[in-house]
């Protein structure tokens, strides 16, 4: 049978047919070697849950690396993912992703979890909703799970700069008083006794003139540690001047306040020093307020304030209770 030019035979469209999804199947394995590649190298874990199953459809390679544990595990039981969540995280991660039904995205979503070698890792796990459920097809929700420890370290460790007075290793000025201000609206609140401290080092010029400022300095790191000796838990204690701390103690009876101001000051009297063959010892003048009628933590704070200054004038080395 002849062919025209024109009208190619059936034989010729199959021909170009199969070429041509011989070209498309190709193309498609090339796309996919190039996404598990991808997959494979970023330091992510990309998911797929199935909400009406509760079931893990997809999970990509780095789940195995980032959390230690087998993927063919987690495919067929979702508690695999639950079980490795931090207990005291758990509540808080649960309650997040049932979020993502209503808001469609949870993209701050910050959690630990457990590794299988009983490494603790931060995680940062971000989820979507890739497909609403109804008439027949299941809800679908996507997530990306990265690794964040590094970056949680870092945050701590910036933190802890920006909060501690570097010398002693006490909350600094602007730290003491931001926590002193939560626990004065707290006490005011719920009307629980609440002690303010002012300490001021005695002198503390002359012992940079006579000894150097390093000793200067070994002074007042001393008697930082004498402050977290002398202190309960959940007290506060900074530095907020030169040669100046204080200490907030909250729910403390005026009673309890004064037995740990002069333990305080006990505790600062033992200290002895002995540089370049040259011994001395140091002192402190504490002024102590009691939570009155004082209508904000600057009254409180300019109670004991006066009162520290009372002490100094009445010869120093003494702790003064304020009116
Ligand atoms: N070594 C050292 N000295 C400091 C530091 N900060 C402040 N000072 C010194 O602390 C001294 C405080 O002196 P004054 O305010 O006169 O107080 P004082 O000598 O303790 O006198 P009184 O308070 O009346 O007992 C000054 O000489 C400051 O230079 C510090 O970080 N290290």
């Amino acid at each position: 049978m002849e062919t025209s030019l024109e009208s190619p035979s059936e034989l010729e469209k199959l021909t170009l047919a199969l070429l041509h999804s011989r070209g498309e199947v190709e193309r498609l394995r090339e796309r996919e070697a190039i996404y598990s590649s991808l997959l494979g190298s970023v330091n992510a874990v990309l998911w797929a849950f199935d909400w009406d199953a509760q079931r893990i459809i997809y999970v990509s390679p780095a789940y195995e690396s980032m959390f230690g544990r087998s993927a063919a595990l987690l495919m067929a039981d979702y508690n695999e993912w639950r079980n490795c969540i931090y207990p005291d995280d758990l509540e808080y991660a649960a309650q997040s992703f049932a979020e993502v039904l209503e808001k469609g995205a949870i993209e701050a979503r910050e959690y630990r979890i457990l590794r299988a070698d009983g490494q603790l890792r931060w995680i940062s796990d971000k989820c979507f909703i890739s497909q609403r459920g109804g008439e027949g097809l299941p809800t679908i929700v996507v997530g990306i799970a990265e690794d964040i420890t590094e970056k949680k370290q870092l945050e701590g460790e910036l933190h802890r700069l920006a909060t501690t007075d570097v010398l002693t290793m006490s909350s600094n000025r602007r730290h003491f008083f931001e926590c002193a201000q939560r626990e004065f609206d707290h006490s005011v609140q719920f009307g629980s006794p609440l002690a303010f401290i002012l300490l001021d080092v005695d002198d503390f010029k002359k012992i940079n003139d006579n000894h150097g400022h390093q000793a200067g300095d070994q002074v007042l790191q001393r008697i930082a540690q004498c402050g977290a000796n002398a202190l309960r838990r959940g007290d506060l204690f900074g530095r907020i001047g030169g040669e100046e701390f204080a200490a907030l103690l909250p729910g403390c009876p005026p009673d309890l306040a004064r037995q740990i101001a002069e333990r305080l000051q006990r505790e600062v009297q033992r200290l002895g020093f002995n540089l370049e063959g040259r011994s001395f010892g140091v002192t402190v003048s504490q002024g102590l307020a009691s939570l009155r009628d004082d209508g904000s933590l600057d009254s409180l704070y300019a109670r004991a304030d006066a009162a520290m200054y009372q002490a100094k004038r009445g010869g120093k080395n003494q702790i003064v209770l304020a009116d």
